[in-house]
């Protein structure tokens, strides 16, 4: 045997350090310092931290948890409570109780971080330093003046926050992200007034999704902002536009399924929307006309008109890891605009990046979370996009839309059932799932739904063969993430405008970007889509996937760019609740 592969002899106290290491890295914990730096200052009733997406560390110079999105945690107190919980029946709400106003959320005093003023006197270390002091001095304050409980659970990592004050200073417009289905949950007041009147910056407000919302809530959001907040540009916006997907099919189960077609297109009436403001905004100091042509050329090959004249823009790509090093902001940088892609977790930063693109230039994931470090691409030579991470802001939204929304991944929850709850008492799951009772009663918990949930998909648990309520919660979840199961938002007044917002101009234009008619939005047919397979054949394959299934675990297989969507499973929210 070579020498090199002999085992050597292991005092007790360092084959105790190994097995310390060993057990942190399969606890995928590892301890950051700047937060826990920021922690040990905070008192009792804050709990633990979250760390989630860890890595193990394996050596001592990489850093691979630098960016690990990390919250505050519950007890396990709170969570047997939760659980008992979600075993009582099931208060129904009314439509009315969709509708939110986000002061509720965001209060005047829940400001989130911004980067301490610097100047190039002070070293890097310095700077570092002054950071870590500022950060663990807003964590204590933040904790001084709301009760931790009251408060969403949002991002408690510093590299995360340093990220979002590299994206703000280097861009010359802001590009915020939400999604349609919880618009103004996700849209802070505060970084609106930080840009528009601190930074003195454009702000547009992409809202995003709209594909996954009847035509009449997206007009009524659409307003909801325009009153609110003035200098807002809006842009009304979907990365799977009609002409992106293969027409309707129904499945045997009678239920209808849309896959996206071909390669990824460009959302080229979203992309226009987006040159049109940048233009107006720009004036004469930046020439827009390449990315012009790159939208033509794409709308040109959509209607089989392509003529010779291609551009060449879309070759330039240029994708760059960018590190959180300070710079002088110089406006229009080298002749170059520079857009700040911003939003919370999981709203479509980068399917809109590579939809702006026309093709996959940064990678897409059903996993909040995915993007860890900000990058860089070159849409056309002067226009330059930037992909920052999604941030979790702090506000007081409460846990279960916080994780519907994608601001905590649902593999790293520690009990579902809450949030199961939360949708089945807002929507009618027993319906749409089409599920029977698991034990006949008249009376349904969220507990009960995903029973029922489990039974139809063939989840069993391996050693007892129960019923997997957990890996049934977990689909559910992904379902209600994916907008499967779409629970939608609303602003306030929304029911006693509907009419209203449903025959107001504007919803010609939100149906040209859905490229869906009216009569398709409004029909009854209010199926849930729930796969391409009819629900015999999932149960099937479940059964036969048994043995691999047991209690914790989940199926957590969350296909990159897995582009199934659905034609209707918005209309279940038109109907009357
Ligand atoms: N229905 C629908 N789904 C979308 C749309 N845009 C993005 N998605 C899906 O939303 C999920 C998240 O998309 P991403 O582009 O990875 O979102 P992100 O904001 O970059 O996510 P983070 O990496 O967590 O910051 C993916 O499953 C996308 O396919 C859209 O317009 N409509």
């Amino acid at each position: 045997m070579p020498q090199s592969h002999r085992k050597t002899p292991f005092s007790g106290k360092a084959k105790k350090e190994q097995l310390k290491i060993k057990k942190q890295s399969k606890q995928g914990f590892h301890k950051n310092p700047v937060l826990l730096k920021a922690h040990e200052n905070i008192g009792e009733g804050s709990g633990n931290i979250d760390k989630i997406n860890f890595q193990p560390t394996r050596d001592g110079h990489s850093k691979p948890n630098r960016y690990a999105l990390q919250f505050f945690k519950e007890s396990q107190e709170e969570i047997l409570k939760q659980k008992e919980l979600a075993r009582h029946s099931l208060e129904p709400k009314e439509e009315l109780d969709l509708e939110i106003e986000a002061n509720q959320f965001f209060e005047k005093d829940l400001d989130f971080p911004k980067r301490p003023s610097w100047d190039f006197c002070l070293s890097k270390d310095e700077l570092e330093q002054q950071e870590n002091h500022y950060f663990t001095q807003y964590v204590k304050d933040v904790e001084q003046k709301f009760n931790w409980k009251d408060l969403s659970l949002f991002e408690l990592n510093l590299e995360t926050w340093r990220q979002l004050w590299r994206v703000l200073e280097i861009s010359d417009v802001i590009l915020f992200i939400v999604d349609i289905r919880f618009a103004a949950v996700m849209f802070p007041p505060s970084l609106y007034q930080y840009v528009t009147n601190t930074l003195k910056k454009d702000f547009i407000l992409v809202i995003n999704k709209i594909d996954l919302a009847p035509a009449s809530i997206v007009v009524a959001w659409k307003h909801y902002f325009e009153e609110r907040y003035p200098n807002l540009h809006i842009v009304l916006f979907t990365t799977v536009p009609g002409y992106n997907l293969i027409g309707n099919q129904t499945n045997a189960s009678g239920l209808q399924v849309r896959r996206r077609k071909g390669r990824i297109r460009m959302a080229a009436e979203g992309a226009q929307q987006i040159l049109d403001i940048c233009k107006k905004l720009v004036g004469n100091e930046i020439e827009l006309s390449s990315w012009h042509r790159k939208i033509k050329e794409e709308c040109s090959l959509e209607t089989g008109d392509s003529d010779n004249d291609s551009v060449e823009v879309g070759e330039t790509v240029h994708l760059k890891n960018v590190d959180t090093d300070y710079v002088q902001y110089e406006k229009f940088y080298k002749g170059t605009l520079t857009i700040g892609c911003i939003g919370q977790p999981n709203v479509g930063k980068s399917s809109l990046m590579n939809a702006l693109m026309g093709k996959k230039v940064v990678s897409v994931s059903k996993t909040p979370g995915h993007t860890k470090h900000f990058q860089t691409i070159f849409l056309t030579p002067n226009v330059r996009l930037c992909d920052c991470p999604g941030l979790v802001f702090p506000s007081k939204v409460p846990k279960p839309l916080q994780v519907l929304m994608g601001s905590f991944p649902i593999a790293q929850l520690r009990q579902p059932f809450t949030t199961v709850k939360y949708i089945a008492e807002r929507l009618d799951l027993v319906v749409l799932l089409r599920i029977d009772h698991p034990t006949n009663d008249d009376t349904w918990s969220a507990m009960d739904v995903c029973d029922g949930w489990a039974k139809k998909r063939g989840y069993y648990t391996a050693k007892a063969a129960r019923l997997d309520s957990y890996r049934a919660a977990n689909s559910l979840l992904r379902m209600a993430l994916d907008g499967k199961i779409c629970l939608c938002l609303r602003p306030p007044g929304y029911s006693e405008k509907k009419e209203l917002w449903a025959s107001h101009p504007d919803i010609r234009v939100v149906e040209g970007i859905q490229a869906r008619n009216a009569e398709a939005a409004s029909s009854g047919d209010s199926h849930l889509v729930i796969d391409t397979d009819s629900d015999e054949e999932v149960s099937k394959k479940n059964v036969n996937k048994k043995e691999k299934s047991n209690s914790d675990s989940e199926d957590d297989s969350e296909d990159e760019d897995d582009f199934e969507v659905t034609s209707n499973k918005f209309s279940a929210l038109s109907s009357d609740m």
